[in-house]
């Protein structure tokens, strides 16, 4: 049974599939204090979030069962995603279902803005009838300019050109043939902030957009400009916008986010030339039925060990992906753990390669599952190892990871090769899937083998010599252990060689010892896959 803490106001209907499945229970608690939910946390596989809970590290430190952060809504920066990744906490979001709301919400400030409703409305709520008062400007013909052109970006792009303004857009990520098709302009901060009449963000909140619009862009802007913010806070700085509301350079602006949430000491709320919202962009029955629903799937996918697909904090896989790489996945994780399992030392070095037809498949999965199968073996200690954790392990213990494709496939239509190099030894691995025969090691640091990576296995290496093979059968049918299966690799008659057992249960230390012993052999080594 898996248990799900959802501390922030969340979608009834959408939560429906985690009510209703057996194998999950759901706790509702809102309103927790940030000393409450620590207190608690440490009950849960799941937390699911929208903007209010603060996720921070000592949360995180704290949930020593927690395997998902679900975020209902877009924006991750409630969370210490960072943290979570060292954890191996997968942090998941639902980008898609309130993309039409913020983009309408963002269309409902403009013009409210631009005609002064809030402002006229209030007047008369207060039986003040002033016409003159509140002149305001049209959007036709005008320039809006978009800081930020994704998902609501694009949307309420497409919202201005129906109301005939020009578009131009600030987006460093996006292609000019995607501009296009919008019918946007693109240009850089300087040429949008100095064109536009209309200005409004939709960027995330990052070292790059933190103060993007700031004194400096402030007085590049045409006199008389309007702002919108319905991303985040930070991104304009609220000192500058209201000197700019202050000495006329803005006209008007509309606020859905602020730099501090909720705004309760925030001087630009009482100007008069602000329309405010307390960060409704999400807030529509649509929007939180969709997003609820998204992550509510996606978190139980998780929790259940199913594909899923909006990972914030690793690459996520369309199904059919995933199921084409899923054999290649079991494969990648049992040749890191085989050979981990047969090195000495400090790792500092993993190269993976690809080559053949997975060469041309999403590897960064199978990079990720080489990295927890040998990480699982040398850092049993610090927790668990997982996909979502794995690269960054590796990187904090200083292990270069080197990945490549290549086109060589020495006879097999797919090859993974796995070399590990440590402060003492180094070794590689190269495992196939064989059409229609499952997965096979083929390679064992240059011997040619053909090995079931499967169940209890013994590896001896040894010098070919007559008899060890009889007197290794003695020692474990001694110790009552069975051999199922044996492979022996040389290159050489009387050189270098290898041998794998396949044994029906784990052989005992002792045993293990008594194998060490056989005259002319090197080492021994057992591991279960
Ligand atoms: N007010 C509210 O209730 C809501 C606010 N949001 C916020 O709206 C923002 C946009 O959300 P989406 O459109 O869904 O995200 P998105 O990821 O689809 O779009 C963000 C765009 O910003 C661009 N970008 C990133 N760094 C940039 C930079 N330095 N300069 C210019 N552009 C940059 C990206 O290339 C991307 O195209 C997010 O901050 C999100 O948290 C989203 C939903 C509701
Ligand atoms: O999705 C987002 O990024 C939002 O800002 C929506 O926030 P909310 O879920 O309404 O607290």
């Amino acid at each position: 049974m898996k248990k799900i803490l959802v501390s922030d106001p969340i979608s009834e209907i959408g939560l429906k599939k985690l009510r209703e499945a057996e194998d999950i229970e759901l706790d509702i608690k809102t309103d927790l204090s940030p000393e409450e939910l620590k207190n608690i946390i440490g009950e849960y596989d799941g937390l699911l979030v929208r903007s209010q809970t603060k996720v921070t590290k000592e949360i995180i430190d704290a949930a020593t069962k927690l395997q998902v952060i679900g975020r209902a809504g877009v924006g991750v920066d409630n969370i210490d995603v960072k943290a979570a990744t060292e954890r191996g906490i997968v942090v998941i979001n639902a980008p898609d279902g309130n993309t039409i709301s913020t983009a309408e919400h963002s269309f409902a400030m403009l013009i409210a803005m631009a005609r002064w409703i809030p402002q006229a409305h209030q007047d008369l709520k207060q039986g003040i009838w002033n016409r003159k008062k509140y002149v305001g400007v049209e959007l036709n013909r005008k320039t809006l300019g978009i800081i930020g052109m994704g998902r609501i970006g694009s949307e309420v792009a497409k919202r201005a050109k129906a109301f005939n303004m020009k578009v131009i857009a600030y987006d460093p990520y996006i292609t000019k043939e995607r501009a296009d098709k919008l019918g946007v302009t693109l240009g850089t901060v300087e040429d949008v902030v100095k064109q536009a009449d209309f200005i409004t963000v939709h960027t995330p909140l990052t070292k790059e957009t933190k103060y993007l619009i700031d004194d400096k862009e402030f007085a590049m802007m045409k006199k008389g400009v309007r702002i919108i913010n319905c991303a985040r806070g930070g991104i304009i700085r609220e000192e500058a916008l209201l000197r700019a509301l202050n000495d006329g350079t803005v006209a008007a602006a509309a606020l859905d986010v602020y730099e501090q949430e909720p705004p309760m000491e925030n001087p630009l709320i009482a100007h008069p030339h602000l329309v405010t919202t307390p960060h409704l962009g999400a807030s529509t029955e649509e929007a939180q039925l969709n997003v609820a629903i998204d992550v509510a799937e996606e978190v139980y996918n998780k929790l259940t060990d199913q594909p899923f697909r909006n990972a914030v904090n690793m690459p996520s896989l369309s199904l059919e992906i995933l199921n084409h790489v899923r054999p290649y996945i079991q494969l990648a994780e049992k040749l890191g753990i085989l050979v981990a399992n047969v090195v000495f030392g400090a790792i500092e070095k993993v190269e993976i390669s690809f080559s053949g037809d997975i060469a041309e498949k999403e590897i960064d999965i199978l990079t990720r599952t080489v990295l927890k199968g040998i990480l699982s073996q040398h850092l049993g200690s610090v927790g668990e190892v997982n996909d979502v954790n794995a690269p960054v392990l590796a990187k904090g213990r200083g292990i270069d990871v080197v990945e490549s494709r290549s086109s060589k496939t020495h006879g097999f239509t797919n090859l993974m090769t796995v070399k590990v190099k440590t402060n003492q030894d180094e070794k590689y691995l190269s495992g196939t899937l064989l059409n229609g025969y499952g997965a096979r090691i083929v390679n064992f640091n240059g011997y040619t083998v053909d090995l079931i990576p499967e169940g209890h296995i013994i590896i001896m290496e040894h010098f070919d010599q007559p008899g060890i093979i009889g007197k290794m059968g003695t020692i474990l049918g001694n110790a009552n252990i069975n051999i199922a299966t044996m492979q022996v690799g040389r290159n050489e008659l009387g050189g270098k060689a290898i041998a794998f057992l396949g044994v029906d249960k784990e052989v005992g230390e002792d045993t293990i010892e008594q194998l060490k012993q056989v005259e002319n052999v090197q080492n021994v080594y057992q591991v279960e896959l």
